[in-house]
C-alpha cells in the first residue's frame, strides 16, 4: 500500500493525531478485490489474509499510515452542534488510484479519539457490513458513493441495547471533507483555517478553478461554492433516480466530494410515497425520500454561510453574492430531476408532457401503492414483450396507452426507449428485508452463505442473473414496519 498524505500535513488544528485501538482476535470477514485492484494495492499485499486483519482492524499499521481523526462540526436534525470530529474513526492516510485519482483509506469502528463524547469509539458488526452492502450497491447502480475495502471482526463485544459482535470497517472514499468541516473552523472564527482548508478542497476535488487565471480569490469561492452545489444536485438526483433514503442527511454527513457517505440508517423505497422516512429517530420525516432535495438545499446554505467570511468582508456583501447560488439550486435540481425522469421513461430530453407523464405515473403509484423498482423495471421490460404489455396496460390503465402514445409521438422507437430506460431503471436494489437477513446471519453466526450470491447480484443491477430473482422478491408486509437505527 503506497500512501501519499496531504490532509495529515495540515496543521494540528485540523485533526488529533491518533493510533486505533488494539482488538484481540481480527478476523477478516470481507474483502473488496476489485477496489483493492483499483487502488493498485499489490497482490502480494492483498495475500496474507492474516496480516490484512492486522491492517484493517488497526492492530497494525500499514508502511506510510498516519493516522489521525478528523475535525469536524455539523448540523443535526437541524440544531448545530460546533464539536463533533472522527469520534469512532482513524484516516490511516490517501493513496492514488490507477488514473491518478487521491482516496482516503479510513477506519471505522476503530476506536476512541478526542472527538468520541460520550461514544465508545466502536462499531457493530451488523452496520459495518450495511455500510459495505450498501456502497457496494450504490456504487454499481452509478451513484456516486464511498466504498468499502474491508470488514474485520474484532472479536470482542459492543454494547448497544444488548451485547454485539464488533468490528471495523475500512472506507474509501475521494475524501472525508464535510459541510461540517466548513463549518468547524467558521464557528471557531478561525479564518485561517477556514482559508487553507478552501484551498486544499479546491486543489483536491476541484483543481480547474484552482488553475483558473481569470478568478480572483473571492471569486474562486464562490466556485467552489456553486462546484459542491452541483455534485449535491447530481448525488441527489441520482439517489431519488435508483430510490436510495439516506436517512441522516446532517450536514456532517453531506461530503464536500459529492460522494454518498454514512450509511447508518439508510434504506431503499419499496412502495412509491415521498413520505417514506424508516430512522427511528427521525420522528418528523425531515429526511423522508421526498425531502431530499429542500434538505441538500438547506445543507448547501449551511456550506455557503460558512464560507461568507472568504467571499466578502462585509457580511452584507458576501450574502449578497452567495444567495443567489442558493435559491438557483432549487431551480437546477428540478430540471435535473424532470430529466431522469424522461430518461427512466424512455426519453432523452425532459419536456412539459414527460413531466406531466412522469408525475401521473407517480401519483398512481403512491394511489396504488407500487413497488417504485418494480414498476419501472417492469416498465422497460414491457418495451419488449406483449405479455407484460397487457398486463401493466391493465394495472396502470390509460396512463400507460398516454406513455406508448407519447413514445410514438416523438418517434422513439420501443427499442431506442428501452436501450435508455434499461441504463436508468435498476431491475435490482438492495431490499431492506434481504440486506436485514444477511446482517442478521452475520450478528447470530460470524457471516451469511448468502452474501457473495447477494453481492454478485447487487454489482449487476441492470441486468437479470440466475440469482437476481430470489433477492427481488417484496417484502409481505410492504415495508410497513421497517426500522432502520443510526448504528451507533
Ligand atoms: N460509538 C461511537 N463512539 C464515538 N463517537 C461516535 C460513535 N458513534 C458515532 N460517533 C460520533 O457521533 C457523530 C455522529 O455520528 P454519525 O452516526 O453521523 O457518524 P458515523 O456513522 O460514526 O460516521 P461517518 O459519518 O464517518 O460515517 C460523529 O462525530 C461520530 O464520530
Ligand atoms: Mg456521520
Amino acid at each position: 500500500m503506497k500512501f501519499s498524505n496531504t490532509y495529515s500535513q495540515l496543521d494540528g488544528a485540523f485533526y488529533q493525531r491518533i493510533s486505533p485501538e488494539q482488538v484481540s482476535r481480527p478476523q477478516l470477514l470481507l474483502w473488496n478485490d476489485e477496489l483493492a485492484g483499483w487502488l493498485q494495492l499489490t497482490e502480494e499485499f492483498c495475500r496474507d489474509r492474516a496480516l490484512l486483519a492486522q491492517y484493517f482492524s488497526g492492530n497494525r499499521l500499514p508502511d506510510g499510515a498516519d493516522p489521525i481523526a478528523l475535525a469536524y462540526a455539523g448540523h443535526q436534525f437541524g440544531s448545530f452542534n460546533p464539536q463533533l470530529g472522527d469520534g469512532r474513526a482513524h484516516l490511516l492516510g490517501e493513496v492514488l488510484s490507477g488514473n491518478g485519482q487521491r482516496y482516503d483509506i479510513q477506519l471505522k469502528g476503530s476506536g476512541q479519539t478526542l472527538f468520541s463524547r460520550q461514544g465508545d469509539g466502536k462499531c457493530a458488526l451488523g452496520p459495518a457490513v450495511r455500510e459495505y452492502i450498501m456502497s457496494e450497491a450504490m456504487f454499481a447502480l452509478g451513484v456516486p458513493t464511498s466504498r468499502c475495502l474491508a470488514v474485520v471482526a474484532t472479536g470482542e463485544p459492543v454494547f448497544r441495547e444488548t451485547a454485539k459482535p464488533g468490528a471495523v470497517v475500512t472506507r474509501v472514499a475521494a475524501s472525508h471533507i464535510r459541510v461540517g468541516t466548513f463549518e468547524y473552523f467558521a464557528a471557531r472564527g478561525d479564518l485561517g483555517s477556514l482559508k487553507t482548508l478552501a484551498d486544499f478542497t479546491i486543489s483536491r476535488h476541484f483543481p480547474d478553478i484552482a488553475g483558473n487565471p481569470e478568478l480572483d480569490n473571492e471569486e474562486k469561492i464562490l466556485h467552489l461554492l456553486q462546484a459542491v452545489i452541483n455534485k449535491q444536485i447530481s448525488l441527489i438526483v441520482s439517489w431519488l433516480r435508483v430510490g436510495f433514503i439516506h436517512g441522516v442527511m446532517n450536514t456532517d454527513n453531506t461530503a464536500i466530494s459529492g460522494e454518498t457517505i454514512d450509511f447508518g440508517p439508510c434504506a431503499m423505497m419499496g412502495i412509491y410515497h415521498p413520505g417514506t422516512v424508516f430512522s427511528s429517530i427521525d420522528t418528523r420525516g425531515r429526511y423522508a425520500f421526498g425531502n431530499q432535495a429542500a434538505i441538500g438545499q438547506w445543507n448547501m446554505a449551511r456550506l455557503a454561510e460558512a464560507l461568507l467570511p472568504l467571499i466578502d468582508a462585509v457580511p452584507e456583501k458576501a450574502v449578497a453574492r452567495a444567495e443567489p447560488l442558493i435559491r438557483q439550486f432549487s431551480r437546477d435540481f428540478d430540471l435535473a430531476y424532470r430529466q431522469m425522469l424522461a430518461n427512466k421513461l424512455g426519453m432523452a430530453t425532459a419536456d412539459e408532457q414527460s413531466t406531466a407523464l412522469a408525475n401521473g405515473l407517480l401519483t398512481q403509484m403512491q394511489e396504488q401503492e407500487l413497488d417504485y423498482t418494480q414498476t419501472f423495471a417492469r416498465l422497460t421490460l414491457s418495451l419488449k414483450d406483449a405479455g407484460l404489455t397487457q398486463q401493466l396496460g391493465q394495472e396502470l390503465g390509460p396512463w400507460y396507452d398516454s406513455w406508448r402514445t407519447l413514445l410514438a409521438d416523438n418517434a422513439i422507437t420501443p427499442a431506442r426507449a428501452k436501450s435508455l430506460m434499461a441504463q436508468n431503471n435498476p431491475q435490482v436494489i438492495p431490499r431492506n428485508h434481504h440486506v436485514e437477513a444477511i446482517l442478521q446471519d452475520y450478528e447470530q453466526n460470524g457471516g451469511s452463505d448468502s452474501i457473495n450470491d447477494f453481492l454478485t447480484v447487487l454489482r449487476s443491477p441492470y441486468r437479470l442473473l440466475p440469482q437476481t430473482e430470489k433477492f427481488q422478491d417484496l417484502p409481505a408486509d410492504g415495508d410497513r414496519h421497517y426500522r432502520t437505527f443510526c448504528g451507533t
